[in-house]
């Protein structure tokens, strides 16, 4: 309270005038009207002095809630005012008059408005009559210490028109003196702005206290109070230029110079001059409220239109409210699309990384796969190299091969009329002791085995079935060509009998490979000899396979493999199915053997799709006989249960340890090549030579290296039958004579020579004296040596 807020108000001068309004807007107008009419040349400056509402403040209350209240209400009635005061202004406005609001709050209008004065250098200030009540004189004086300092210089007094119902009170506040009012005549509507312009030239002189308090609200009563005055004051007229409209306007003097006029004509000058003042007044007066109630009902009008304007406006505002809530919608559905699309980025964004980590992955695999890529090319060429190398050497074997032929070819009456003797049935009956069924050593599909003697030689002798389709010189021819197949892993032909289309080979005292893994014999074969056979199966293979032309087993099998008295391998019946009928050879199972499906698991799955051997057929083949020494197992289910280990990492469950502590990494390798070697594919199928001799030979030469079964001395001892009779060494040149026992060459010669034309061994007749070369002895006795 008691502070002074300046509402558009600025430091003033006489160009403004001051108009205190306060809230009967009815009274108010009057006052605007009056000093819009009076001061034409000013603008108006509308002073309000607030007084606000008290507030409760005992000490029960709610502080925070009241305190809320309290500014909501103050500004509520601030608010108010504001708006009344806008009213104001914008009625002056329209009738082409500036105007400016002042708001002051003060407890005390009077103070408030004294305030004012002395803050804003008020000249000018219209007050209703009724404000006159305020004793605004006394309270200068009583401010005047507070204003004085701030503004005697600058601000001396101002001018205050006190008006009622068109009546004026004029007073003066001096801030040396205490405040001089003067009744004035009314400045009416109708006054001209020279009038009003002279009316401002009046000089005013002070008044007397005691007229301070003129009753404000009716005229007649200012009149009186002006005119019954007991005062020593005197009302004269002022000269003016024109007296008639001015004179109403009196003026209070303190002192009047010169003689007084005779006081009754004066009084009775004054009583006309009231009365007709008076009329003239009411006259005006009458003008002046039609003008205003003009004034009014084109104010009401302008009201009116304000209102339609209003509605109209609320209209457009609902409008675009309506058009803001559309657009709200809209807005909110594009959020919503935002977050849609911000939802999905993030989604592609996840992807995308993903991706990107996939793409990684897939970058990492393809430089591996790239470097195995270049390590497989390395291999290849590698391959390759050695694939030239034993080309070269193939090349070189078919030339010494054909060289061999034509110097076979220039020995042919020779060799075969002298070298591969042919027996008689009757030696063949004889040998077999009648084809004594104790004698039997076995039954296949080309017919039965016989173990025999011939030629005090022990033989195994195969009667192929009578029902061959070959003649008996293309018997001959054949068997001849079988009988130059030789190697130190196959089992040697050494004669045959075409009248009985059997076969005479060495005969190996160590029986089948079969027959060892059955375990038929007393002790199962250890693993070092395990090796060495696969090694001499695989090289007799590679020797069939280069031969002009290529042989192909077709029926490799443990019972084809025999094991001499050195557990050196052999394989028998080579090119023995060219010797019998075609419907006769196949692999098919239509055997005498026990166990016909057994048979089967050795059989190329391709050959029994094509119906036609290859030379893979026999790695085929051989790779099941690898798994089987490895494993010594029955055949069926034998690669799936190897291929199993192997998976698993465990061959030990498979490996025959019978056998003796296989060298793990070695036997596992070896594992895997059998398991290739038994692929279904003969593409896929290892090569013989690059891949499994290589193999096979020097990890057989290690274990030749290793405490040997091969050299103890059970396996040392020499055979018998590589000890010639008659000199009782080991033979290096052994020829069968015709009594059939092997002699040494020079031995037997030497015989024969002397004059001998009996047996050494029977001392029975010799028929002849020929004598045939014992390849196959001097081969089995050269391997043995190389064994020793
Ligand atoms: N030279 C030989 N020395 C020792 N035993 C032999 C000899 N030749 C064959 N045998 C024995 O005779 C058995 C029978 O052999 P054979 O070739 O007739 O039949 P298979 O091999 O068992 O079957 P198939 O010929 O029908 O495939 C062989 O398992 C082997 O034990």
């Amino acid at each position: 309270m008691g502070s002074i807020q300046v509402a558009e108000a600025e430091e003033q001068d006489t160009h403004t005038v001051f108009v205190a309004v306060g809230n009967n807007i009815h009274k108010t107008q009057q006052l605007l009207h009056w000093a819009s009419h009076n001061f034409p040349s000013k603008s108006i400056c509308l002073l309000h002095v607030h007084h606000p509402h008290p507030i409760d403040s005992s000490p029960d209350r709610n502080p925070y809630r009241d305190e809320t209240r309290s500014h909501s209400f103050l500004d509520n009635e601030s608010k108010k005012i504001h708006e009344l005061l806008d009213q104001y202004v914008a009625t002056l406005v329209q009738t082409g008059v500036r105007a400016h609001k002042l708001l002051i709050e003060m407890d005390n209008i009077e103070k408030g408005i004294m305030e004012a004065i002395a803050q804003h250098n008020i000249r000018l200030l219209v007050i209703g009559a009724a404000a006159d009540r305020y004793n605004l004189g006394k309270l200068a004086e009583q401010e005047s210490t507070k204003i004085i300092p701030v503004h005697k210089q600058a601000v001396p007094s101002c001018n205050i028109w006190f008006i009622c119902n068109g009546n004026i009170k004029c007073t003066r506040v001096d801030s040396k003196r205490t405040p001089e009012i003067e009744t004035a005549p009314p400045l009416l509507v109708h006054n001209s702005n020279a009038e009003a312009e002279q009316s401002q030239k009046f000089e005013y002189e002070s008044i007397p206290n005691g007229l301070e308090h003129l009753d404000s609200d009716d005229v007649e009563e200012i009149e009186t109070v002006s005119s019954h005055s007991s005062l020593r004051s005197k009302w004269s007229s002022i000269s003016v230029a024109d007296s008639s409209k001015l004179s109403g306007l009196l003026f209070c003097e303190e002192e009047v110079d010169g003689e007084i006029e005779d006081k009754s004509e004066i009084n009775g000058r004054l009583e006309e001059s009231t009365r007709d003042s008076k009329s003239m007044r009411r006259k005006e007066f009458e003008e002046a409220l039609k003008q205003w109630k003009v004034k009014e009902s084109s104010l009401e009008d302008e009201a009116l239109e304000m209102e339609s304007l209003c509605a109209k406006e609320k209209n457009k505002r609902r409008e675009v409210e309506e058009q803001l809530a559309r657009e709200k919608e809209e807005l909110q559905k594009t959020r919503n699309q935002q977050d849609e699309i911000m939802y999905e980025l993030q989604t592609v964004q996840e992807q995308n990384s993903a991706l990107a980590n996939q793409l990684c992955e897939t970058q990492e695999a393809a430089k591996e796969l790239e470097e195995k890529i270049l390590s497989a090319v390395d291999l290849l060429i590698s391959f390759k190299e050695k694939r030239d190398r034993l080309q070269i050497e193939c090349a070189n074997a078919v030339r010494q091969v054909r060289v061999l032929r034509e110097f076979g070819k220039s020995h042919t009456s020779f060799s075969y009329a002298v070298e591969f003797p042919v027996f008689s049935f009757m030696e063949i009956n004889q040998a077999t002791n009648d084809f004594d069924p104790s004698w039997k050593i076995g039954e296949g599909r080309y017919g039965s085995v016989y173990k025999g003697v011939l030629h005090n030689m022990h033989v195994a002798i195969k009667m192929l079935p009578s029902y061959g389709c070959h003649s008996q010189l293309e018997f001959e021819r054949q068997v001849a060509v079988l009988s130059r197949v030789r190697h130190r892993n196959l089992l040697t032909l050494i004669g045959t009998c075409a009248e009985s289309r059997s076969l005479v080979y060495e005969y190996l005292n160590n029986g089948s490979l079969e027959g060892h893994l059955a375990r038929k014999e007393k002790s199962p074969l250890p693993w070092q000899i395990r090796i060495s056979v696969a090694a001499d199966i695989c090289s007799a293979l590679i020797f069939l396979h280069s031969s002009e032309p290529s042989i192909i087993h077709g029926n490799l099998k443990a019972s084809k493999v025999l094991l001499d008295a050195n557990f050196v391998a052999k394989l028998a019946d080579i090119g023995i199915h060219g010797l019998v009928e075609k419907n006769v050879d196949s692999a098919d199972t239509t055997t005498t053997h026990n166990k016909p499906n057994e048979s089967l698991a050795y059989v190329d799955p391709e050959y029994l799709a094509t119906g036609k051997f290859t030379p893979e057929s026999d790695v085929y083949s051989f790779g099941i006989l690898l798994l089987q020494l490895l494993t010594g197992r029955p055949l069926l289910g034998l690669v799936r249960d190897v291929k199993c280990a192997l998976e698993k990492d465990n061959l030990e469950a498979v490996l025959d340890f019978s056998a003796g502590e296989w060298p793990l990494d070695q036997t596992i390798h070896l594992a895997y090549l059998a398991l290739r070697c038994c692929d279904k594919t003969w593409l896929n199928r290892p090569d013989l030579t690059s891949d499994i001799w290589d193999v096979l030979e020097p990890f057989r030469t290690t274990c030749m290296n290793m405490p040997p079964y091969l050299t103890s001395k059970k396996h040392r001892r020499t055979p018998s039958h590589f000890v010639c009779p008659i000199v009782q060494e080991v033979m290096e040149d052994p020829y069968i004579a015709a009594d059939g026992f092997t002699y040494e060459a020079e031995a037997i010669r030497e015989w024969l020579d002397s004059g001998h034309d009996t047996s050494p061994m029977t001392n029975l007749k010799l028929e002849h004296t020929n004598l045939v070369p014992n390849y196959a002895l001097h081969n089995a006795i050269q391997e043995w040596q190389q064994l020793q």
